[in-house]
């Protein structure tokens, strides 16, 4: 008996096997879009054999005309699949900043209180390409290794877990999967419109990288950005053991630290001055911080935001913490234009 035609089958096995190591309730958060549709049928055909709960939800930003009927139509599609319950949102998109991140941090939120609603994880349709131009944009932006690193496949946040099954499917092959299935796809404008940073990237850089270098380019980025992860990931854990290690109540062994590599260094004072309730911790409040130790000639205090201080101290560094603890958080704080979870 034949199989399904080649894209459906490779969008079906990318989220099969997470489908099978977890019974719990998955969303499909689907734009309409081609990566999320065909992610949204290969998940209402999976979970069907996995035993598990798959739902959908599409949230109108309102923010074109036409958009309410939009989103029904996309309910309606998701509802044809197969999906229960099928959700639609209307969030209200704040003003002011960019009208492209001010949506994407509504559509967050909305995602994120439908799945507590539902005790469900979300499931989002960023594919191989959407994982290039990440990598691509953080490279561009100088914002750190961890953007380099691009999105990672599974990732809890505040409760909330976001699941990304494809990133190592080719955007061309949501749509080659769409087309098989005979499933209607939107296209939204503002993904080629070039006021946008990343629509350029998509239709300009990334098509003339692949002239210059002979193709390859968006797999090799996203393969730099898992291996990257990786290291990245064995940095935190050694710089998690050296905090444990130097860390003493609120203080922090000066000499130790200042034995450490850089790399090591900075992430054990980054830890350390989160677990003393900073906030919003900079790499020039770092680079402040970290002169005590590399840089020591007897300066005073450094402050820090939330007023909070760092300051050495017979051989060691102490922190005093803000004047009013506000929650802590789990990582950097995310650039604008890549403020998803
Ligand atoms: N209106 C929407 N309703 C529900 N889910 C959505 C909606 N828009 C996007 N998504 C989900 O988010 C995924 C990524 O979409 P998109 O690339 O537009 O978002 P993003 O996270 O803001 O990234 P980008 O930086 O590329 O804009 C989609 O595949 C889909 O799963």
């Amino acid at each position: 008996m034949a199989g399904p035609p080649r894209a459906v089958a490779v969008l079906r096995t990318a989220v099969r096997p997470g489908l099978r190591a977890s019974d719990r309730p998955v969303l499909a958060a689907c734009s309409g879009g081609a990566d999320s549709v065909a992610l949204a049928a290969a998940l209402a055909f999976e979970a069907r054999h996995a035993g598990v709960r798959a739902g959908g939800i599409t949230v109108d930003h309102g923010l074109q005309p036409g958009s309410a009927e939009r989103a029904e139509r996309t309910a309606q599609l998701l509802r044809g699949l197969g999906l229960d319950p099928v959700l639609v949102r209307r969030v209200a998109v704040a003003a002011g900043g960019g009208p492209e991140g001010a949506a994407r941090t509504a559509r967050y939120e909305a995602l994120a209180a439908a799945a507590a609603q539902l005790g469900a994880r979300v499931a989002l349709g960023h594919t191989l390409d959407d994982q290039a131009e990440t990598v691509l944009l953080g490279l561009g932006r100088g914002s750190g290794p961890r953007s380099v690193a691009g999105m990672v496949p599974e990732r809890t946040a505040d409760g909330t877990t976001w699941w990304r099954p494809l990133l190592g499917v080719r955007r061309a092959t949501t749509r080659e999967a769409c087309a098989d299935q005979g499933l209607p796809v939107w296209d939204d404008p503002w993904n080629a419109d070039p006021a946008y940073t990343r629509a350029r990237l998509r239709g300009e850089v990334l098509p003339l990288l692949e002239d210059v270098l002979g193709g390859g380019v968006a797999p090799a980025l996203a393969r730099t950005a898992d291996l990257l992860r990786e290291d990245l990931d064995a940095l935190d854990e050694l710089a998690a053991a050296e905090l444990a290690r130097l860390a003493g109540a609120d203080e922090l062994a000066a000499r130790e630290l200042g034995a450490l590599p850089a790399a090591l260094r900075r992430r054990v004072l980054r830890g350390w001055l989160r677990a003393a309730g900073v906030p919003d911790v900079q790499a020039v409040h770092l680079r402040a911080v970290e002169a005590l130790v590399t840089g020591w000639r007897g300066q005073g205090r450094v402050d820090l935001p939330g007023g909070a201080g760092a300051l050495r101290t017979s051989g060691r560094l102490v922190v005093s913490p803000p004047e009013t603890r506000g929650p802590r958080p789990e990582d950097a704080p995310p650039t604008r234009e890549e403020s998803r979870p």
